[in-house]
């Protein structure tokens, strides 16, 4: 067995974390029987799931949490592929909300109904490939590298959970109008959090008072997000997953543009080549640094 097999599992052409996914489960995915009011953030691994898990949980239930802190993500929002905790989710009450990096072709057929809502979130790839970099590094089911070159060449290669990048934006983005779709972006969200939150709330069709949204905005705020170990998947890393280190964590800068301080100029190079290779008829656009407050 090589490398790539023992963290990898290529299931119709995509990759998915081996030893968290279940191939019954993505055997029967098409069938997954979708309800009009759930909600799927779908993502690229390392675009902002964990932050669109928590906007969500805040928004459907517990924008004043009360006693729910010690709610795990997995349970709030379960990632669809990776039932860590073995949920009925046919048992579950409405609304459900789910996570998942599946491509836009594995989607149950019944979301293409148009009318359970999907939230697909995106982050300029250089970022994106920085913090994969790291948290590949953090976990023992994903391959590590002993250097950032090392790791962008599986990236540019799709060898890699969630198998290229340019696939699974491209795939979602030209299929958009077979969902009820909305796209957010990582940085927009970075720089008005508040505007982001009620872009969501409006497509969700959720009212919020100016008080629910202040506790909203103040709860997914990176430096709060930072300290809450539900946030962080504290427990499910340290004791469910496992860590080649305690030295890092889910949370780790939150930043845009921190791909600055990783690549190298030619690796900045070749990585733009591929990028301009793939994209160049992409209409939308990236933000690929901001002026940090
Ligand atoms: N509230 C928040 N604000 C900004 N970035 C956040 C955030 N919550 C999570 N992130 C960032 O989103 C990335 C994780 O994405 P995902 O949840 O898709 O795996 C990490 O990026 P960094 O490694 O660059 O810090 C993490 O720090
Ligand atoms: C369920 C927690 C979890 C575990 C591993 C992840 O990795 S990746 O995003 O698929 O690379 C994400 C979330």
């Amino acid at each position: 067995m090589d490398d790539e097999d023992k963290y990898l599992l290529k299931f119709k052409g995509y990759n998915f974390e081996r030893s968290l996914v279940d191939i019954d489960f993505l055997e029967n995915l098409d069938n997954f029987e979708i309800r009009d009011d759930d909600v799927f953030i779908i993502t690229y691994p390392k675009s902002g799931t964990i932050w669109t898990q928590q906007i969500l949980s805040l928004i459907y239930y517990e924008g004043h949490r009360n006693r729910t802190e010690l709610v795990e993500t997995v349970d709030r929002s379960p990632f669809l592929e990776y039932n860590l905790h073995k949920i009925d989710y046919e048992k579950r009450p409405s609304p459900r909300l789910f996570a998942s990096h599946i491509p836009y072709y594995l989607a149950p057929k019944g979301l293409k109904n148009k009318k359970a809502k999907v939230i697909y979130v995106y982050r300029n790839p250089k970022d994106v490939l920085t913090s994969y970099f790291h948290f590949s590094n953090l976990l023992i089911t994903l391959e590590a590298s002993n250097n950032i070159g090392d790791f962008m060449e599986r990236f540019l290669d799709g060898k890699v959970v969630g198998s290229f990048w340019v696939d699974h934006i491209r795939g979602w983005y030209e299929h958009r109008h077979d969902f009820n779709i909305l796209f957010m972006m990582y940085e927009e969200m970075k720089k008005d959090l508040r505007s982001s939150v009620l872009k969501i709330s409006s497509f969700l069709e959720k009212e919020l008072s100016e008080e629910d949204l202040d506790a909203i905005v103040n709860q997914a705020a990176f430096k709060n997000m930072k300290v809450d170990p539900q946030a962080n998947y504290d427990s499910i890393l340290q004791n469910e997953i496992g860590m080649r280190t305690n030295k890092g964590q889910f949370l780790r800068k939150g930043t845009v543009g921190d791909w600055k301080h990783h690549l190298t100029v030619e690796q900045n190079e070749r990585f733009d080549r591929v990028f301009q290779r793939k994209m160049k008829d992409f209409p939308l656009k990236f933000i690929w640094e901001i002026d940090e407050e």
